[in-house]
């Protein structure tokens, strides 16, 4: 069954003086979700949550939450953000915090429930101010999601975050969707969107390059990569026709291409040494860089 659409932008086109940080972008929101948005630097990530939660207006196209404008209070009271840019009071408390965004809400979490969700139950008494950048980063996903909110905005939510801390992260979010709640998720981390969303939207020059599954997403440039260990010299490897890179690592020859069978046989016939194969599929990270890169050549 079609997941209910919560919302989402309609063609939305937003200049900065010259700079056309949106161009026509189109994309929905779904009950249940996570949502990743993906792109490089300047794609226009950021303004598209800012369409979305109506701190900024488009210049042409729509943008809707919960069926209404996403600047409607009905709208805004159902969503929880956790932004680039903060703007928290620095002097107050972690509970201070949680508390007073919590009266926003109809229905929010506890206090302590929210803490406890965000990991930051042990520093309810600390002064956001006097935290390190990690678990202010924390502290921010409390006050997402104390309002028990539907949707949920996550701006690069583990960018600064060590490798524990993101994994907590991680965890929380999904206990989040399982709970009913719905993501949205900026990230330059193509493992995180690996690991989190149900779907991912690629993002370049304010536009969709490509959305769908993460599998979807990785099949659209599916390639294969071949390891073997060979004497081959590389640069004869790399012109052999459906080649699309060569390189040498030590002993080891790395090959990239479309279909590895045609490259396999041909490798065994031209060294009988050869030793050590592995061929395996590339992943999302790959993908992701053939979408942007051909995109950036055919704009160029
Ligand atoms: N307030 C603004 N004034 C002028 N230009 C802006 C403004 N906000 C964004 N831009 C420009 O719009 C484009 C898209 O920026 P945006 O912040 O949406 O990208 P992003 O995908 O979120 O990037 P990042 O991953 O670096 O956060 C960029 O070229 C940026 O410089």
């Amino acid at each position: 069954m079609a997941r209910q659409s919560l919302g989402g932008l309609e063609n939305v086109v937003k200049t900065y003086g010259k700079i056309r940080a949106l161009d026509g972008l189109t994309l929905e929101l779904r009950a249940g979700e996570v949502l990743a948005v993906l792109g490089a630097n300047g794609a226009g990530k950021s303004t598209a949550i800012a369409q979305l939660l109506g701190l900024s207006l488009p210049d042409s196209g729509r943008a809707e939450l919960f069926g209404e404008s996403p600047q409607a209070l009905v709208a805004r009271r159902q969503v929880g953000v956790m932004l680039q840019s903060a703007g928290i009071p620095p002097t107050n408390t972690v509970r201070e915090l949680i508390h007073l965004t919590c009266s926003y809400y109809a229905d929010p979490l506890e206090v302590d429930e929210a803490a406890r969700m965000a990991g930051v139950d042990a520093l309810l008494n600390r002064r956001y101010a006097a935290l390190s950048g990690g678990q202010q980063r924390r502290v921010q996903f409390a006050l997402a999601i104390c309002g028990r909110p539907k949707l949920v905005f996550l701006d690069e939510p583990t960018t600064g975050l060590d490798i524990d801390a993101r994994q907590s992260l991680w965890r929380a979010i999904r206990q989040l969707v399982d709970n009913g709640t719905s993501v949205l998720l900026t990230t330059h981390y193509l493992e995180e969107a690996e690991a989190l969303a149900n779907r991912i939207v690629v993002v370049d020059h304010g536009k969709v390059l490509a959305e769908g599954t993460p599998r979807e997403i990785a099949s659209r440039v599916a390639r294969s990569r071949i390891r073997c260990l060979s004497a081959l010299d590389v640069e004869t490897v790399a012109a052999w026709a459906g080649v699309e890179s060569a390189v040498r690592e030590g002993a080891r020859l790395q090959i990239v291409c479309e279909t590895p069978e045609a490259i396999l046989r041909r490798l065994l016939d031209a060294d009988d040494a050869l030793s050590g194969l592995e061929v395996s599929a590339t992943g999302l990270a790959e993908a992701f860089l053939a979408l942007t890169q051909n995109d950036t050549e055919e704009t160029t």
